[in-house]
């Protein structure tokens, strides 16, 4: 399974180092088959040395190479860290950042031209939620606009937005539901995001079409993530 940590904004340099060793040492002594993931901040990557199964990854990227884009991470600064995986269309870089389907979908074509592994992320806000299953899948399958569905290496991450940072999991049923709808008219693995924890993690995992979560604020404690990571190893799929 795909167990993912997203850092968000979260952890300097310096103690994103010290984490991610942490992690690389757990994942070597318990012989973890867990597919690990840690979006860093882009002032944390650097060349780890990374177990096979850890993999350090972008949270972001402008579509370029590289050029006059004042503020901006091309590809080329991501290469120079060996980066093989990035997050797009993560909704606080939708809702907050203003992010345009099109500009996903141009991230997404330039990632994929690079071969990278693409964690894509979808999720429908409360308001559309709370209009039911129809409402909630036609809004998704919109967030699939410009977006290549057969790339080998698409990863899904399906994030409620209104579980996102807010400590309301979406319940097993509607976690179900979605997954199985996606998974109907999909073959990337599924992930599920959206205050996941140790304590509700194992039942996550239990649900069917679940091939791994992303998981942000539950993550950022060390012995937590790594918590998750081997509860993850017992679960039996
Ligand atoms: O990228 C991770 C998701 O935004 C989930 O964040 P959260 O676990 O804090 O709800």
């Amino acid at each position: 399974m795909i167990i993912a940590s997203n850092f968000k904004t979260n952890y300097t340099r310096g103690s994103a180092k010290a984490f991610i060793q942490a992690i690389q040492a757990f994942i070597a002594n318990t012989k973890s088959e867990q597919q690990v993931r840690i979006f860093a901040p882009f002032t944390a990557l650097d060349r780890f040395d990374e177990v096979e199964t850890l993999k350090v990854g972008a949270q972001n990227f402008y579509p370029v190479q590289n050029g006059s884009f004042t503020g901006e991470i091309g590809f080329e600064q991501l290469e120079e860290f060996g980066i093989q995986t990035v997050l797009i269309g993560h909704s606080e870089r939708r809702h907050i950042l203003k992010e345009s389907q099109s500009l996903s979908a141009q991230k997404y074509d330039f990632a994929k031209a690079r071969e990278s592994e693409i964690i894509y992320c979808i999720g429908e806000p409360a308001e559309i939620r709370v209009q039911g299953i129809d409402a909630v899948m036609s809004y998704l399958w919109e967030q699939f606009e410009g977006i290549d569905i057969s790339y080998d290496k698409l990863i899904i991450a399906y994030e409620p937005v209104w579980a996102i940072g807010t400590g309301l999991t979406a319940s097993l049923e509607d976690i179900e539901e979605v997954l199985t709808r996606l998974r109907d008219k999909l073959c990337a693995p599924l992930l599920y995001g959206g205050s996941v924890k140790v304590e509700n993690i194992e039942t996550i995992l239990h649900v069917n079409a679940c091939d791994g979560v992303l998981v942000g604020t539950a993550s950022w404690n060390e012995n937590a993530f790594c918590e998750m990571i081997r509860i993850a190893d017992n679960v039996k799929k």
